[in-house]
């Protein structure tokens, strides 16, 4: 009897790892999910254990085998295994002993602020976008390389020996999962290269003049070999946990990996994914876009020739962690559910509005002196109100997003697709659909950034020949979110909303003190 093929994906996001298991038709079998701690040193900072984003992945791939074995399955079905990861997180190792340098900087982290401030007075900041398709600001991870050579000793000294490696996530998890110095693979895909600021968005390899701007000599510091997103050799395969042996043959950031996963192959789609930060993805086609209203270009996907495609992308940099806060720091619900039960005891925010800029306010804003800001609290202000304005936060900068891109791509979107945890409410989704005015359609199986992967790596294997093998994969259970108030009503709101955007600008400026 030939038994069927799986394919497994490791989902390594900012606030936990997960290993997945799908079948041919896309269907989740199996999965295993685990949170792994943040460290935040300092405001602003935000780091992880390198060690223990690896350990947490072995830990979801070994639980995950055993879920899907008591199934009546055995691991050698599993065939492949893609990788997506957070991107822009930094990772830094030295290439002799295959050991972490420096806790990983994490996406959000905001410590390279005064660094990027000076280097926008650096001849030619402002031909840095044309040329990588990100803005110069904390986000991507060139600031964060470069505030490790500038402050972390062991980095630096690694750097004049020759011996620092430097990776995004998936970089680390490759290398790693491959038994580190032994095999040293050290590879990433373009869409996560294209995160870094050192990439040429035209010919997605590393570019000198990038390079030599931002004084990093590439014969101190190994960057990783650039391949396509779906490859069945350049990614090696696992050296330790259950699937030993089992190669990896797909790779994409999140986000990417989300497109992939709600099927955005060709130019006019686009996808909204509500994690920890919000990412709306719209595939612009086979050549780059510029944005000349501030989103960011990015490779969607390298599926190799024809099916190399490119994104405009608006990063929202507070999405789920504003839930987290509420959750953690305010405690007012004692889970992310309880969101929205809390939101539906009131009918609106009651006049407050929550700019959640806790790390500066990302697309299409790139304002990096904001920081959060409650706006209109008065004595009868509640709970509640505060949950709706965080909500809404998320739902506005979606709106604002949007605009943009329409503004740069000519073309108004009709609907969007959804995903990510904070998609789980309906509330939000709703409220969503409100603002911009059309549908927001989410999908019934939501770990749609993991089914990118698995699409990736089972492509590379021919467990899918093609896209159009995968065009009945997660078509069902949707629901569709159509707007319920009017359009003079959401442009009201959004210009309150613009407002205190407005009004939270400047708030890290020096205060003069006569
Ligand atoms: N029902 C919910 N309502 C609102 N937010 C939610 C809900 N469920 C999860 N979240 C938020 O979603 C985020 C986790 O989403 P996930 O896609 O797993 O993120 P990541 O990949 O960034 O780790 C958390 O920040 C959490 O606050
Ligand atoms: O972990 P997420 O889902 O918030 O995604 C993180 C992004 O890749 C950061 O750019």
């Amino acid at each position: 009897m030939i038994r069927p093929s799986f394919v497994g994906a490791i989902d390594q996001g900012t606030t936990s790892s997960r290993f997945l298991v799908f079948n041919q038709k896309g269907d989740m079998v199996a999965t295993h999910q685990l949170e792994f701690q943040q460290h935040y040193p300092h405001s602003g900072w935000h780091e992880q254990d390198p060690e223990e984003l690896v350990r947490s992945v072995e830990i979801c791939v070994n639980g995950c085998v055993e879920e899907f074995e008591n199934q009546g399955h055995t691991r050698e079905q599993i065939v492949a295994v893609g990788i997506t990861n957070q991107r822009e997180t930094t990772v830094v190792w030295d290439k002799t002993t295959g050991k972490a340098l420096h806790n990983a900087i994490v996406w959000t982290d905001a410590r390279s602020q005064e660094l990027v401030r000076k280097l926008k007075h650096r001849i030619g900041s402002g031909e840095l976008n044309s040329r990588c398709g990100l803005p110069l600001s904390t986000y991507p991870s060139a600031s964060k390389l470069l505030w490790l050579l500038e402050n972390a000793p062991a980095v630096k000294e690694a750097y004049e020996r020759g011996t620092l490696a430097f990776g995004t996530v998936d970089s680390w998890l490759v290398y790693k999962l491959n038994g580190g110095p032994a095999r040293n693979i050290h590879v990433t895909d373009p869409s996560n290269a294209s995160r870094t600021m050192f990439m040429n968005i035209e010919t997605l390899e590393y570019d000198d003049d990038l390079l030599d701007w931002f004084r990093i000599d590439r014969n101190k510091v190994t960057l990783p070999k650039i391949v396509r997103s779906s490859d069945p050799q350049a990614y090696g395969s696992l050296t330790t946990t259950h699937l030993k042996g089992v190669r990896i043959t797909g790779c994409l950031g999140d986000q990417s990996a989300a497109l992939v996963g709600q099927k955005g192959f060709s130019a006019g789609l686009a996808k909204n994914t509500y994690g920890t930060g919000c990412f709306l993805l719209y595939n612009v086609g086979s050549k780059p876009v510029i944005s000349k209203h501030g989103l960011l270009t990015t490779v969607a996907f390298d599926f190799g020739e024809g099916k190399r495609m490119y994104a405009l992308e608006g990063s929202i940099a507070t999405a789920g962690s504003s839930v987290m806060f509420l959750v953690n720091n305010f405690g007012f619900i004692d889970s992310p559910s309880k969101l929205s039960v809390l939101a539906e005891e009131v009918e609106d925010s009651g006049g407050c509005t929550f700019v959640t800029a806790f790390s500066g306010l990302f697309a299409p804003y790139w304002i990096d002196d904001a920081r959060g800001t409650i706006f209109g609290i008065t004595a009868y202000t509640k709970r509640g109100h505060i949950a709706r304005a965080t909500l809404e936060a998320t739902c506005f900068q979606t709106q604002a997003i949007l605009k943009a891109m329409e503004k740069d791509s000519g073309k108004p979107l009709t609907e969007l697709r959804v995903d990510g945890g904070m998609c789980a409410s309906d509330l939000i989704m709703q409220t969503q659909s409100d603002f911009i005015g059309f549908p927001v359609n989410r999908p019934g199986m939501r770990e749609t950034t993991a089914l990118g992967a698995a699409m990736a790596a089972g492509l590379a294997v021919g467990v899918w020949k093609s896209f159009e093998d995968l065009k009945d994969v997660n078509n069902d259970g949707r629901t569709i979110f159509r707007p319920q108030i009017s359009e003079k009503e959401a442009r009201k709101k959004f210009a309150r909303w613009e407002k205190a955007v407005d009004m939270s600008r400047g708030w890290l400026n020096e205060v003069e003190v006569q």
